[in-house]
């Protein structure tokens, strides 16, 4: 029998902002940033000599709370590394709600931290998200996506860029696409990589529109000037929620004079496109909601 994946939760998720765990006050102005998820790093962007100390005042931050309703994930070292273990004992004691594996290759990586999660009543209900961005990850996508308490892919585009020895985001289409695909088959969020250039918003805006377009929930940022862009490429814009409502609106006269299709805009609307327009409308609720409260 085949498995029924579940719907993408209409839960936002345009805007994902890295933030380095050594840096308290750049964590404290996150509280201020209309972003919908932070991923405080104790990866890449701390030094090998401040991770301790990074440590500490992550746990620190996270236990004095004010983020709202921002989804927080934080993202360990690697269990190869000599910081893993200690990263995960600060998730015990900071209780995100998610822990960002990176560079994951295999559902095993994913299995073994699930046990581990498992093994401490601080992490039971503990979600994981997996960074993908190495080759063996991007190959096994689909099994990475199903293991155990998976909740998301964030791509990791410059590792991947770096593994592949490309030079170009076109030289790894096929990888974003492979992880899009295996994240809608089993229901979990995707998050596109940073656009590294963080003062051009030109060209942020056009790769963001692109991401939409390949089907991502939104994009990871690293500086807050890049916030507003994403809210805006991956929200329903006005049009979009105006035509959502004529398509609902039109399919339901045609149903009611015993019509399986309707015509909007001189374009055929069926009960799939339906699907779409009411998911349209529960991502624009669900952002309307956020930024109310
Ligand atoms: C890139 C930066 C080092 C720039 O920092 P800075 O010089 O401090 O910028 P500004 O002076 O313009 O900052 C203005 C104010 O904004 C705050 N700020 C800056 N960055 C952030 C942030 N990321 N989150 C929250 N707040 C931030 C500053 O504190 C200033 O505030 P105030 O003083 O109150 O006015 C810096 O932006 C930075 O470190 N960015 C994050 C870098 C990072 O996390 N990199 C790792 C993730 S990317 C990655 O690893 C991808 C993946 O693995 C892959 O393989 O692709
Ligand atoms: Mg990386």
């Amino acid at each position: 029998m085949t498995q029924t994946p579940s719907p993408v939760s209409s839960q936002p998720c345009r805007s994902v902002l890295y933030i380095p765990a050594s840096r308290a006050r750049a964590m404290e102005k996150a509280k201020t940033l209309a972003i919908d998820a932070i991923i405080f790093d104790l990866e890449d962007a701390v030094a090998a000599d401040e991770k301790a100390a990074a440590r500490d005042t992550l746990t620190e931050t996270l236990s004095a709370g004010g983020f709202g309703p921002r989804m927080q994930i934080v993202r360990i070292n690697g269990f190869d590394t000599a910081w893993g273990a200690d990263d995960l004992a600060t998730v015990a004691r900071a209780a995100p709600q998610a822990v960002l594996l990176p560079k994951v290759n295999s559902a095993r990586d994913i299995e073994a931290l699930a046990k581990l999660l498992e093994a401490d009543p601080k992490t039971r209900d503990t979600q994981i998200w997996a960074m993908m961005e190495t080759p063996l990850g991007i190959l096994n996508a689909a099994e990475i996506a199903a293991a155990p308490r998976m909740a998301g892919f964030v791509m990791g585009t410059n590792d991947l860029a770096k593994d592949l020895n490309a030079r170009s985001r076109a030289a790894m289409v096929t990888s974003l696409q492979l992880c899009l695909l295996a994240a809608r088959a089993h229901g979990i969020f995707c998050v596109d990589g940073v656009y590294n250039a963080f003062k051009d918003e030109d060209g942020l805006r056009a790769e963001c529109a692109q991401g939409r377009d390949f089907g991502f929930d939104g994009k990871t940022l690293i500086h807050p000037a890049q916030v507003a862009v994403a809210n805006e490429i991956f929200g329903p814009s006005a049009e979009d929620i105006d035509l959502a409502r004529r398509q609902i609106d039109a399919y339901s006269e045609a149903i009611a004079k015993g019509e399986g299709v309707a015509v909007v805009d001189g374009k055929i609307v069926e009960n799939l496109h339906v699907e779409t327009a009411r998911a349209t409308l529960a991502k624009a609720d669900a952002i309307a909601a956020l930024e109310a409260s």
